[in-house]
């Protein structure tokens, strides 16, 4: 018996593993073919048209019911204020948390697809945290870029404000974008989001709580991206030992000198980012709202996502 009030506590989360999880796509086609999929998936992330029809197919399944039912939820408080009934749709949003190279950015993008093929939802957008970052002359001002990714190196309130616009209707609302190249807030450059059927927000502490409102209160769904810490750091090492010969290998990368670096060296590197920022930040806040995911997807050391967690209440 979990403990109570945990992901563990079965009157929370119903456990299931790949093969119940995968009964529940029921009749749903395959909307996504091998070339798609390729371009969906990010660095260093393992995933395959099998693990699309029996992990993404039955969550995009659940995802469709839930705007459905949001939907009937708005008109029903519409009908009580004696609104018009209009045919306007309410965002649905969704969250999706995780690690820092857990993969959160691949499982965003496949989801993003699979939803959009439905013709009630067609207009999905994705928007990732990170553009809400401080820019790093502020967070070198406030001495925290040893800090980047933990809650306090984002402007909270203007990402609380961002997503209150979209899901409120509102026409015209404008995200800051981030590079991971230069490692910072590019100037000038906003993400436009007109109005979507779905919102996806990724980013490591987009289940982050509060004394005052933030941004999961907003939530009509969450995906929180889990795996052993010993993995993810394997997998962090991996993948910036790869990127030595693709974003490092820009000159206006901020790692373009770790590009030259040997594997020894390279992995040295990674791993004292790991073990200095990513992982205290992965213990500290990010695991801590795993409880909070409506769902929790929980990958093995190859990235098969072999076991589902559900919210049930
Ligand atoms: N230092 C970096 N340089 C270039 N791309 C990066 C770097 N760090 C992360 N990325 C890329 O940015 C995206 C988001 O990464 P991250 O926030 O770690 O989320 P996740 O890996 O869980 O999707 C991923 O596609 C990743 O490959
Ligand atoms: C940009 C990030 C904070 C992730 O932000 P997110 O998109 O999850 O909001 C992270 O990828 C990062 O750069 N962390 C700092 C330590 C590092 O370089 O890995």
């Amino acid at each position: 018996m979990g403990r109570p009030g945990t992901d563990r506590d079965p009157s929370l989360y119903l456990e299931l593993d790949r093969k119940q999880w995968r009964d529940l796509r029921k009749s749903m086609p395959m909307v996504l073919n091998e070339d798609e999929l390729e371009q969906l998936t990010g660095l260093g992330e393992q995933i395959d048209l099998t693990e699309v029809a029996e992990v993404y197919l039955p969550l995009s399944r659940l995802i469709h019911l839930q705007v459905a039912a949001r939907q009937r939820l708005f008109a029903a408080t519409s009908t009580f204020l004696g609104e018009r009934q209009t045919n306007r749709q309410v965002p649905f949003v969704i969250g999706i948390a995780g690690s820092v190279a857990v993969g959160k950015s691949t499982t965003a993008r496949v989801l993003a697809a699979l939803l959009a093929r439905w013709e009630s939802h067609p207009k999905v957008d994705l928007v990732t945290t990170d553009g809400f970052l401080l820019p790093t002359a502020e967070l070198q001002r406030r001495g925290i870029m040893h800090r980047k990714g933990f809650p306090e190196s984002y402007d909270r309130r203007a990402l609380l404000r961002f997503v209150t616009e979209v899901k409120s209707g509102a026409r015209e609302v404008t995200a800051p974008v981030y590079s991971h190249i230069t490692y910072d807030i590019v100037p000038d450059v906003r993400h436009y989001i007109r109005q979507p059927d779905i919102l996806i927000l990724e980013g490591l502490n987009v289940l982050q709580t509060g004394p005052t409102l933030t941004v999961s209160d907003l939530f009509d769904f969450s995906v929180y991206v889990d795996a052993k810490t010993d993995d993810i750091e394997k997998w962090y090492i991996s993948r910036f030992l790869q990127m030595r010969t693709t974003a490092f290998a820009d000159p206006n990368s901020h790692f373009h000198l770790y590009s030259s670096l040997s594997d020894d060296q390279a992995h040295v590197a990674a791993r004292d980012i790991w073990t200095s920022i990513n992982r205290p930040n992965l213990i500290e806040n990010i695991l801590p709202t795993r409880p909070r995911a409506t769902l929790v997807l929980r990958k093995d050391t190859d990235h098969s996502i072999n076991r589902v967690r559900l919210r049930k209440i």
